[in-house]
C-alpha cells in the first residue's frame, strides 16, 4: 500500500501491542492463497465470531436500572414485532448483555456499519424527556425501551447491539469522519468506487452527519481530495461534482434546474446518470457555492411537490476522471442523505400522494437492503433493479467497492421505536457482512478451528480476526495497485435519445406503476412490515382482511428474509408437495368423511381462501411487470431490427430483460411455493 496514503489508513491491526499480555493467539499465516481479490461466499456457517462471544458474555449481565420502580426484563427470549411476531434474530431485542469491551472494527471493510446518536433537542429537553440510549463502548449500544405490561405494570426492555463504530452525542463530526468516510477517500484514490450513505428516521441527523453545508462528511471528504489532488503523484486527475436527488423513482438534476436524469449503464457496466451536470472543483469554496445553490433547489423545486426535503434521496457525487480525457473514469465517491425512514402515515399525512411517496421509500430503503444482503452473500442474483435508488448505486456495490452506512438514531422515549427499527435495519446488514468476512477468511485459510479458538479470550479472538481481515485487505490492494482507471461509454450512440431507449427506466414508468402501491401488498416480491402496518391501519374496519394479510406477509417475510427464495428451496418445497400428492394425497370423499377428525375448520378454509384470493393479485401484478417487460423490449429491438448478428446494445439489453424476468418469476414461484406449502399442510391436517 502507497506509504503516504497509510495515514489515512486508520489503524488496522490489533490494538492489543503493548498490553503486556503474552500472546497465545495462533500464528497469522495464510494456509491456501487467495484466489481472487473479491472471494466467493458459498462456505457452510462455523460459529460467528460475534456470536462466540455474545454466548460468552451471557452470563455477565450488566443490569442499570433507571427507575427503582421499574423492573427490567431479563428473560431470554426474542422479542415480538407489532404483531406479536417473534423477531427473526435472536441476538435483537435481547436483554443479555454484550461485552463492554469489544475490539476496534478493521477501517478497511468491505462493508461497515456505523451508529450515530444525536444529542437530545432543546424541545426534548423541554418536555424531560429521557436519554434511552447508553453508548457502552466503541462499539456497543443498548437501548432501554419502556413498555407496559397487560396489568400495567412498567418494565424497561434492554436491547444491546454491536456495530462497527458507535458514536455518542458528544462525537463530532470530523471524528465520525476518520471512522467512516475517510478510508472511503482513500480508497477511490486507488480506483475503487465507494458510497457513505446515513440511514434514519426524520430528524435524527442524517444531513448533519452527511450534507451539512460546513462540516458535513462530504465537506470534510472534498478537503482531502482535493488536498490529494494537488499532490504530483494525481495530478492527472480532477475532481467532478454532481448532486441530484431521487423523488418518487425519478432522478432530478439539482444543480441543473432540477432537469430530470435518467440513469444508464455503458457497456463495461458503469452507471451513466445521463445528462448530470457535472462542475470541476478543486477546493472547498467553490464546492460549498455549488452544493448550497443545489440545496435551494431542492427544497423549492419548480413541481413543488417536494417541499419536505425528507421525502427523498439526496446524492452528492464525488468523480475522479482522468483530466486529459474526461471519459477515462478513475474513482467515484457517493454520499447519499436518504429520505426519513419512518413510515408516510407516522407524520400523520394521509393524503394518497405522501403515502406513495412513504411507499416508494420504504420500497427503496429494502431494496437497499436486498442489495446489501445479496452481495454479502455473493447471490448469483443481486435486485438492484427494484429500486431507482440501488440502480443508481449498482457500481458503487459490485467489484472493487466499499460501503459504509451510519444509522443515524434519535435518543428520546417516544422515538424509541423508531430507533429500534433504524438500528435493527442496520442489524441485518452488519450480521451479513461478519458472515462475508468470515467466509474471506475460510477461504483465504485463515479462520480459526474450534480447537484454536479454545482458551483464547474474546480480545485475542477479536485482535486475531482484525489481523486477518488487515492482511486480506492488503492483498486485495495488491491487486489494485496497477489500476489504470476505467473508460466509459458516456457518448454511446446506443443511448443518444435520452428519452426514448432508456432500459432502466421500466421499473417506473408511468402513474399505473404508482397504482400498485395502492394494493394490499407491493407487488415486487418484497414484503414490507412497515408497508402492511400502514395498510393495516387503514382498514381497522376489516380485521380479518388485516390479519389474514399480516399473516401471510409474516410468512413471506420470513421466505424473502435472506434474498429471494433460493432455488433449491423451492425445489424441495415443490418435491415435498408432489411426494406427498403421489404417495397419500386423499381423496375428496376420504377427506369429507374424515373432515370430522381432520381438524380442518370453517374458518381454515375462509382463510385459505381469502390468502389464495390475495396470491391470485399477486401473481397476477408480476404477469403484468412480465407483459410491460416484454413490451418495452420488443419495442427496442424494432428500432434495431436488421437480420444479422444483434448488436452489443441489444444483447445487453435482451441480459437485462432476462434479468428481470428472472425477478418476476422468482417472485411468482415463491408465491405458489408458499400457496403448495399451506395444500401440503392441509392435506396432513
Ligand atoms: N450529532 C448532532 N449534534 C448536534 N445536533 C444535531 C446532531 N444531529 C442532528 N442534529 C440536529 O438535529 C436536527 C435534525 O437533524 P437533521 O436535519 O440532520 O435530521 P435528518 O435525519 O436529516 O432529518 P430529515 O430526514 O427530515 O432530513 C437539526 O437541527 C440538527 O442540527
Amino acid at each position: 500500500m502507497d506509504s503516504s496514503l497509510q495515514m489515512f489508513a486508520g489503524r488496522r491491526i490489533s490494538p492489543a501491542q503493548g498490553r503486556g499480555r503474552a500472546s497465545t493467539l495462533p500464528t497469522l499465516t495464510t494456509r491456501s492463497r487467495i484466489p481472487s481479490p473479491f472471494i466467493g461466499t458459498s462456505s457452510k456457517p462455523n460459529p460467528q465470531p460475534m456470536a462466540l462471544l455474545q454466548q460468552q458474555f451471557e452470563t455477565t449481565l450488566a443490569q442499570e436500572e433507571e427507575e427503582e420502580d421499574i423492573q427490567i426484563n431479563t428473560s431470554p427470549r426474542r422479542s415480538l414485532n407489532a404483531y406479536g411476531v417473534p423477531s427473526r434474530h435472536p441476538s435483537r431485542g435481547n436483554s443479555y448483555s454484550l461485552p463492554r469491551h469489544v475490539a476496534p472494527s478493521n477501517l478497511n471493510d468491505k462493508i461497515r456499519v456505523c451508529v450515530r446518536k444525536r444529542p437530545l433537542s432543546k424541545k426534548e429537553l423541554a418536555r424531560n424527556e429521557k436519554d434511552i440510549a447508553n453508548i457502552n463502548s466503541q462499539r456497543t449500544l443498548q437501548i432501554n425501551e419502556p413498555k407496559t405490561k397487560v396489568d400495567l405494570t412498567k418494565y424497561v426492555e434492554q436491547h444491546t447491539f454491536v456495530f462497527d463504530d458507535v458514536f455518542d452525542a458528544d462525537a463530532n463530526n470530523e471524528e465520525v469522519y476518520r471512522r467512516t468516510a475517510l478510508p472511503l477517500v482513500e480508497y477511490i484514490f486507488h480506483g475503487g468506487k465507494a458510497t457513505c450513505f446515513a440511514y434514519g428516521q426524520t430528524g435524527s441527523g442524517k444531513t448533519f452527519t452527511m450534507l451539512d453545508q460546513r462540516h458535513g462528511l462530504y465537506v470534510l471528504a472534498a478537503r482531502d481530495i482535493f488536498t490529494l489532488l494537488q499532490e504530483q503523484r494525481f495530478s492527472h486527475l480532477s475532481a467532478y461534482i454532481g448532486f441530484y436527488e431521487i423523488y418518487q423513482g425519478q432522478l432530478y438534476d439539482l444543480l441543473n434546474q432540477r432537469k430530470k436524469l435518467f440513469a444508464r449503464e455503458d457497456g463495461k457496466k458503469n452507471v451513466i446518470i445521463a445528462g448530470l451536470q457535472e462542475y470541476t472543483i478543486d477546493n472547498v469554496d467553490s464546492l460549498l457555492q455549488v452544493f448550497d445553490y443545489g440545496n435551494t433547489v431542492r427544497s423549492t423545486g419548480s413541481t413543488g411537490a417536494n417541499e419536505d426535503s425528507s421525502r427523498s434521496h439526496a446524492i452528492l457525487q464525488i468523480v475522479l476522471k482522468h483530466k486529459n480525457n474526461r471519459k477515462k473514469f478513475h474513482g467515484k465517491l457517493s454520499f447519499i442523505d436518504l429520505a426519513g425512514s419512518e413510515r408516510g402515515a407516522d407524520r400523520g399525512d394521509a393524503d394518497k400522494q405522501t403515502r406513495m411517496e412513504g411507499a416508494e421509500i420504504n420500497k427503496s430503503l429494502l431494496a437497499l437492503k436486498e442489495c446489501i444482503r445479496a452481495l454479502d452473500q455473493d447471490k448469483r442474483h443481486t435486485p438492484f433493479r427494484q429500486s431507482k435508488l440501488t440502480q443508481v448505486l449498482k457500481d458503487s456495490f459490485v467489484g472493487n467497492s466499499r460501503t459504509c452506512m451510519i444509522a443515524t438514531i434519535s435518543p428520546n422515549i417516544s422515538n424509541s421505536e423508531h430507533t429500534l427499527n433504524t438500528l435493527r435495519y442496520a442489524d441485518r446488514v452488519k450480521e451479513l457482512k461478519s458472515e462475508r468476512d468470515r467466509a474471506d477468511r475460510v477461504a483465504a485459510g485463515l479462520e480459526l478451528t474450534a480447537s484454536e479458538l479454545q482458551g483464547l479470550t474474546e480480545e485475542q479472538i477479536q485482535e486475531y480476526y482484525n489481523q486477518a481481515q488487515a492482511k486480506l485487505e492488503a492483498e486485495r490492494y495488491e491487486y489494485e495497485e496497477g489500476f489504470e482507471g476505467y473508460e466509459y461509454d458516456d457518448e454511446d450512440p446506443a443511448f443518444d435519445d435520452e428519452e426514448g431507449s432508456d432500459f432502466l427506466e421500466e421499473d417506473f414508468p408511468s402513474d399505473e406503476d404508482n397504482d400498485l402501491f395502492d394494493e394490499e401488498m407491493p407487488s415486487d416480491g418484497i414484503v414490507d412490515e412497515d408497508f402492511i402496518s400502514d395498510h393495516d391501519d387503514q382498514s381497522a374496519n376489516n380485521h380479518n382482511e388485516s390479519e389474514i394479510a399480516r399473516n401471510f406477509s409474516t410468512l413471506s417475510v420470513n421466505d424473502t428474509s435472506s434474498s429471494l427464495i433460493s432455488t433449491s428451496t423451492i425445489a424441495s418445497h415443490s418435491s415435498d408437495y408432489r411426494n406427498s400428492s403421489s404417495s397419500k394425497k386423499p381423496s375428496y370423499n376420504e377427506h369429507a368423511s374424515s373432515s370430522s377428525q381432520s381438524g380442518i375448520t370453517h374458518a381454515d378454509i375462509e382463510d385459505f381462501l381469502k390468502r389464495h384470493r390475495h396470491e391470485l393479485r399477486e401473481v397476477s401484478e408480476a404477469g403484468k411487470h412480465e407483459t410491460k417487460l416484454l413490451a418495452n423490449f420488443t419495442l427496442s429491438m424494432n428500432s434495431n431490427n436488421d437480420m444479422g448478428a444483434a448488436h452489443d446494445d441489444t444483447v445487453q439489453a435482451f441480459e437485462k430483460y432476462l434479468d428481470e424476468l428472472d425477478t418476476q418469476l422468482e417472485a411468482k414461484v415463491q408465491i405458489i411455493s408458499e400457496l403448495r406449502r399451506r395444500i401440503n399442510q392441509l392435506w396432513r391436517q
